[in-house]
């Protein structure tokens, strides 16, 4: 069996990727859900689309195929059965167990074709898109000021956190908050469904679990190694879990957990820390103390299914160790200047997306830490971003690797 998936680098040339693009659930966002919807404005949803579309054009110029999850998610819903299951899942998940909102919604969504119901639950259900009558007491509980029966999840087009390629097969996580769970049942379905991907991939870690983990924070350095960033998305029991089960079925035998500020401008590891060549990493240097030391853990494989840690705190010690290099290179996002660093972080400065070793992608607007990079070295492809990056995420949140070059 050869898996549709395969990636065993941060860096190996982009064959495949996975996006969402933006659509009406961006609109459906308002000032007083904002903060919930875990925005931090409202982006004018036309040029978000054209920022979109260039950054798929400038994937796809540069050698990628671009698949959007809302096609494979209509192909994967196709049969009915699925389908049904998949909405009675989608609206327990919202929060209506039983009851005639519950009722309503399931009829409601199941006149939809497939590719409508995948739209539909992007942009979220209204209560006025449903003829309700209130009848049972759990309705009237129901019956808040908020318009919206179903949220929408517009946080869907940062493609890179519902799930994660690594290896042959794929994290699909049990996300943080509420506003962003839903969307890695959409990934759940992709896997076990859609041609494409059904019975081939291996899934490392699925969605059913208490702890947390997000895509943003995991990090394929090699074809033995991963670093995943304790964050206010990831937990660390299950990052044990995950490097559990990476020792036991998969050829990674290394985890590299790396503790990274709690708080929502650096809320995944991919945001203050990126590779972007064999031997050249992003970073973030409020990440760091003066001594650009950070506390990480290195796990192995132990005894009997458990795993072993050390503690260290010298992150570029590690990582020579770890990929093997007598020399890493660590760019400062900002070129670590206390305003510039704090301000392209802020815009996902720090969040590059290597397409092969060397050559990226990242957004215009970092431009002090774009012209690092490329006195660096490195190659760099820049997109539009004025709107996109009001979501809080650039060019690496809003990408899923599938297929990868092997380093
Ligand atoms: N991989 C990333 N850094 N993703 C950024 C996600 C941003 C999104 N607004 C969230 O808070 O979840």
């Amino acid at each position: 069996m050869t898996s549709p998936i395969h990636v065993t680098s941060e860096i190996g040339k982009l064959k495949t990727v996975m996006l969402h693009r933006p659509g009406r659930e961006i609109e459906n966002i308002t000032p007083d859900s904002m903060e919930r919807l875990l925005f931090d404005d409202i982006p004018y949803l036309p040029i978000a689309q054209e920022e979109h579309d260039f950054f798929a054009q400038t994937l796809r110029d540069n050698g990628a195929e671009v698949i959007y999850t809302e096609d494979l998610a209509a192909e994967a819903l196709a049969d009915e059965a699925v389908r049904n299951e998949f909405i009675e899942r989608q609206v327990v998940e919202a929060g209506f167990v039983a009851g005639v909102t519950h009722d309503a919604l399931v009829e409601y969504l199941k006149a939809l074709t497939p590719a409508e119901l995948v739209t539909r639950i992007y942009e979220g259900i209204r209560k006025d898109d449903l003829e309700l009558t209130i009848l049972d007491l759990a309705a009237v509980s129901e019956n808040t000021e908020w318009p919206f029966l179903m949220d929408p999840l517009p946080n869907a087009y940062f493609t890179r956190d519902p799930q994660a390629s690594i290896g042959d097969g794929m994290s699909v996580n049990k996300m943080t908050f509420p506003a962003r769970q839903r969307e890695s049942m959409i990934t759940e379905y992709i896997l076990k469904y859609n041609a494409r991907f059904a019975g081939k991939v291996k899934v490392w870690r699925d969605r059913n679990h208490a702890s947390h983990i997000e895509g943003g924070d995991e990090l394929v350095l090699s074809d033995h190694v991963v670093a995943i960033g304790i964050s206010q998305r990831t937990t660390a029991d299950a990052i044990q879990d995950i490097a559990k089960s990476l020792f036991a079925n998969s050829d990674y035998d290394t985890v590299i957990a790396i503790s990274i500020p709690h708080n929502h401008a650096m809320m995944h590891l991919d945001t203050v820390f990126t590779m972007i060549n064999y031997d050249q990493f992003t970073v973030h240097p409020d990440i760091l103390t003066e001594d650009g030391k950070v506390d990480n853990w290195v796990l192995h494989p132990g005894k009997d299914g458990e795993v072993t840690f050390e503690h260290h705190t010298d992150i570029k010690e590690v990582l020579k160790k770890a990929l093997g290099k007598s020399e890493i290179d660590l760019i400062p996002t900002g070129n670590g200047d206390p305003i510039v660093a704090p301000r392209e972080q802020w815009n996902d400065g720090s969040n590059t997306l290597a397409i092969a070793p060397g050559e990226v992608v990242t957004y215009n607007r970092n431009y002090v830490s774009n012209a690092l990079l490329r006195e660096h070295g490195i190659l760099v492809h820049e997109v539009r971003s004025s709107e996109l990056s009001r979501g809080r995420g650039g060019p690496r949140c809003m990408s899923c690797p599938i297929v990868r070059e092997d380093i």
